[in-house]
């Protein structure tokens, strides 16, 4: 059975606030993050708990093998980052893709960003040294300063208000995108216009959207001309990570009792902060919100079944998704025998392929880096897997960004290492520039198709 917790209120503390929690910033002013955490209580939710419970149908879908899930956007969204343009293009690398892999894969496609929330990060170490200084390692927007300052590396609580405003105009203009009009299917042609030439993934999905608008023509000729071609389904999700942010932005659902993460639509927990007994865990067990859960190569089968048992006592589809990272050497060997045991257990999550965090390294330049051809092996690996086992590869997660950044590797309009320090942006991981998002997404479809 569920739990449910409204007994719990919030003056009383929630049960997660009295575990362990991984990867928290030391803030150095306990009253000024007290005071913050008080203000952002009183902040409106940024999404409504309807609108998770939708999404949570529709992983639903993913988790019986109806749907797939394309869940992408930035390792790290920046405060600087809330820019019309930066947003537009994220938002339409995103559609680009949906549309390849929903017209070439036949298959619905469940859109989800890594967006208006994506502020935090967890770290491998909690210092960085350059040039023989040390300083604390940069864990995001949400905490401290990306600048190599004493200074900037102080985590300022004040940043949180920050991240829920950057978060809160973010979404604005998302919404306005995907139901204003411009996410409209008939706009196929328009999300590619300053790209088709340039580029060889640009002419090929030119062609795609040819084909898109001949069926739509078709259709309309024929006298239909559905409601749902003319607006996106769209959703937000982000790492909680920073449980003071998270926690003040979890509120009891007047329409259930029930208690929603009102940051994000979904949320995920990653792989440095999924400990069982950890707080993370026992927060993400707690909150109707549909939840994702990140598992690195070492996760053993007794630890998926744990968190099932934790998170999804209930078997509802949709409620657990497990994105896997287990990297492209290792994914056959490690991913069979975690799927097998899940659904030996009658458990019915979303099975989704993270190939980027698995299969990052640092370039002779100190850059650090991803191979296209390793993040599609992963890709790869994963549905031969599931081919194998005659289950479902439900989705990908990926870190990519709208903007012609030379950050990973590779791909059909080929990045060299020695290009790597051209267009180097990323505040955090390397991301797939638009041109590989979209080679992927033809990829991913193929291996749909065939599957
Ligand atoms: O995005 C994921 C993590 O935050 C990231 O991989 C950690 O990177 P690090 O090893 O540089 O700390
Ligand atoms: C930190 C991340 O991934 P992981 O927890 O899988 O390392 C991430 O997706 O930003």
């Amino acid at each position: 059975m569920r739990v449910t917790v409204n007994a719990e209120t919030h003056a009383g503390g929630y049960t997660w606030q009295s575990l362990p929690a991984a990867q928290q910033p030391e803030w150095p002013d306990r009253a000024a993050l007290r005071d913050v955490i008080a203000e952002l209580e009183s902040y409106p939710p940024l999404v409504f708990a309807g609108e998770c419970d939708a999404l949570r149908n529709r992983l639903g879908a993913v988790a019986r093998g109806e749907a797939f899930l394309l869940q992408g956007g930035d390792c790290a969204e920046a405060f600087d980052g809330v820019g019309a343009d930066q947003i537009r293009n994220k938002l339409k690398t995103l559609l680009q893709m949906g549309a390849v892999l929903t017209y070439a894969g036949s298959v619905p496609v469940v859109k989800v960003g890594r967006i208006a929330g994506q502020y935090s990060k967890p770290r491998s170490k909690p210092t960085e040294t350059r040039d023989g200084v040390t300083l604390p390692t940069y864990r995001g927007d949400s905490v401290n300063g990306f600048e190599f300052t004493a200074e900037a590396r102080i985590p300022d609580p004040q940043r949180l208000k920050r991240m829920y405003q950057a978060s809160a105009s973010t979404l604005n203009l998302v919404r306005a995108f995907t139901t204003g009009g411009y996410a409209d299917l008939r706009q196929v042609h328009a999300w590619n216009q300053d790209f088709v030439k340039s580029s060889p993934s640009g002419q090929r999905y030119e062609v795609l959207a040819r084909e898109i608008d001949r069926a739509l023509s078709f259709m309309n000729a024929c006298g239909v001309d559905p409601e749902e071609f003319k607006t996106v389904e769209f959703f937000s999700s982000h790492e909680a990570l920073i449980l003071d942010y998270e926690t003040a932005l979890t509120r009891t659902d007047s329409r259930t009792g029930e208690l929603y993460d009102v940051s994000g639509h979904m949320v995920w927990i990653g792989e440095r902060t999924r400990q069982l007994d950890g707080a993370h865990i026992e927060f993400a067990s707690k909150i109707r919100n549909p939840v994702g859960v990140k598992l690195g190569p070492t996760t053993t089968p007794e630890e998926a079944l744990t968190l099932i048992e934790r998170i999804d006592p209930d078997r509802e589809p949709g409620r657990l998704t497990f994105i896997t990272r287990m990297g492209a050497d290792k994914v056959r060997d490690r991913l069979p025998d975690l799927v097998e045991k899940v659904t030996a257990s009658g458990a019915q999550v979303a099975w989704v392929c993270d190939p980027m965090h698995g299969n990052t390294f640092e370039a002779a330049s100190g850059h650090k880096t991803r191979r296209f051809d390793d993040v599609l092996d992963e890709v790869k690996g994963f549905f031969e897997v599931h081919k194998e086992l005659g289950t479902h590869p439900g989705g990908i997660h990926v870190e990519l960004t709208g903007d012609d950044v030379t950050e990973c590797v590779g791909g059909g309009d080929e990045i060299f290492v020695d290009d790597l320090h051209q267009r180097y942006e990323t505040a955090c991981d390397p991301r797939l520039n638009r041109s590989q998002s979209l080679d992927l997404a033809f990829l991913v479809a193929e291996m749909y198709r065939d599957q």
